[in-house]
C-alpha cells in the first residue's frame, strides 16, 4: 500500500461555530473519512481528548475561545500535543497566516473553502503523521520479537508513574530472564535461539493481555513487562500465567540443568509511585527480587508480596 493510498480514512475532527461551515466540510471529506465536529473550543478539545482524531481542521475567529486559544491547550495536554491542525479562517493576511503556523499549525486553508483543496490538504497531513507513526513505531520496537524495545519501555515507565502517582494507583513491574539460554545457543544455535525469543515474548503478550500492559525486550535474553494499575496479586497472576504459557508450549531444552524445557524466572515488584520513590527504584526492586529467583533455584518468581513471596511452575525434572 503507498502512503497515498494511506491517506484515507482518517478520523477528523471538524471545528467551526457556524454549522453551515461544518456541513461544507464535512461534505468534503465524508467520502474519505470519518468527520467529527465541534461548534465551540471547548467541545473541540473535549472530542479531541476523548476521540483522538488525526487531524482537526479548526476555525480560527469563535466566541469565547478562538482556534489560537484551543491550540494552545490541545499543545499543553501530552496526549494532544501532536494531533496536526489546519486553520480555516477568512483571515487571510499574511500577518494571520504566520500567526496560526507560528502557534503550531500545520497548514492554513483560507474561506471560502474550495473541496477540492480541501480534501488534497488534508490527504498531505495524513500522509505525514502515517509517516511518523510508523517511523515512531520503528524507533520503539524491537525488531527481532516485535515486543517494545528499551527506550519505549523507559517512556512508558516514566508516564505510567507520574499517571498512576497522581492516581493513587499502583504500578508493577514483571522483569523476566529465561534460564540457560547460553546453554540454548550452544545447544541448538543461534537462530534456534532467536526464534525461541520470539515465542517466549509471544507467550508473554499472551500473559499480559491488558490494553495497557507492555511487553518489552529489556535486553538479550532479558523481558520487562509493565503493568500499570496492577497490585502484586494480580501481577502475581500474569506471572502464573506465563509459567503455564512456557510449560504448554514445552520447548525443549535438553542442556537445561533445571528442566528439560525452557523455563524463565521472574522478579515481580510492585509500588503506589510517591515523591519519595522514582522509577528506578521499581526496576531496582524488580532486578533483586529476579536474582533472588535465580538463585533460588530459577523457573520461579519471587515478589514484593506479603501474601505470595514467590512460587514456581510444577516440579519438571531435567
Ligand atoms: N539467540 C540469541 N541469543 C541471545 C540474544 N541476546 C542474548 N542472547 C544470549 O543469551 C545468553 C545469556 O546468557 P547468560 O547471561 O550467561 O545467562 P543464561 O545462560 O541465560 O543463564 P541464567 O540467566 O543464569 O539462567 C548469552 O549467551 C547471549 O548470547 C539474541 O538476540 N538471540
Amino acid at each position: 500500500m503507498s502512503w497515498s493510498d494511506m491517506a484515507v480514512n482518517g478520523r477528523i475532527l471538524v471545528v467551526d461555530d457556524a454549522m453551515e461551515n461544518v456541513q461544507i466540510l464535512h461534505r468534503a471529506l465524508q467520502d474519505e473519512h470519518e468527520v467529527l465536529f465541534a461548534l465551540d473550543g471547548r467541545r473541540a478539545l473535549e472530542l479531541a481528548r476523548t476521540q483522538l482524531p488525526d487531524l482537526i481542521l479548526l476555525d480560527a475567529v469563535m466566541p469565547e475561545m478562538d482556534g489560537y486559544a484551543v491550540l494552545k491547550e490541545l499543545r499543553a495536554a501530552p496526549e494532544t500535543a501532536d494531533i496536526a491542525v489546519i486553520f480555516v479562517t477568512a483571515l487571510t493576511s499574511p500577518e494571520d497566516e504566520t500567526r496560526a503556523l507560528e502557534a503550531g499549525a500545520a497548514d492554513f486553508i483560507s474561506k471560502p473553502v474550495n473541496a477540492a483543496v480541501v480534501r488534497a490538504r488534508v490527504r498531505t497531513q495524513l500522509t505525514v503523521k502515517r509517516q511518523r507513526d510508523a517511523l515512531r513505531a520503528l524507533i520503539l520496537t524491537d525488531s527481532l520479537t516485535g515486543a517494545a524495545n528499551r527506550r519505549a519501555f523507559d517512556e512508558r515507565l516514566h508516564a505510567e508513574w507520574r499517571r498512576c502517582g497522581r492516581a493513587g494507583l499502583p504500578v508493577a513491574l514483571m522483569l523476566v530472564d529465561v534460564d540457560h539460554f547460553k546453554l540454548y545457543n550452544d545447544r541448538y544455535g543461534h537462530p534456534a535461539g532467536d526464534a525461541t525469543l520470539v515465542k517466549v515474548a509471544g507467550a508473554m503478550r499472551h500473559a499480559a493481555a491488558r490494553s495497557q500492559d507492555l511487553v518489552a525486550r529489556y535486553g538479550g535474553e532479558e523481558f520487562a513487562i509493565l503493568l500499570p494499575q496492577l497490585d502484586g496479586r494480580g501481577a502475581v497472576g500474569v506471572a502464573r500465567r506465563l509459567m503455564a504459557e512456557l510449560e504448554r508450549l514445552a520447548i525443549a531444552h535438553a542442556a537445561s540443568p533445571t528442566a528439560a524445557r525452557l523455563t524463565a524466572s521472574m522478579g515481580i515488584a510492585c509500588m503506589v509511585p510517591d515523591e519519595h520513590s522514582r522509577p528506578a527504584d521499581l526496576v531496582q526492586v524488580a532486578d533483586a527480587l529476579l536474582y533472588q529467583a535465580k538463585a533460588g533455584g530459577r523457573n520461579r518468581w519471587c515478589a514484593n508480596t506479603a501474601a505470595d513471596p514467590c512460587g514456581g511452575s510444577t516440579p519438571d525434572p531435567a
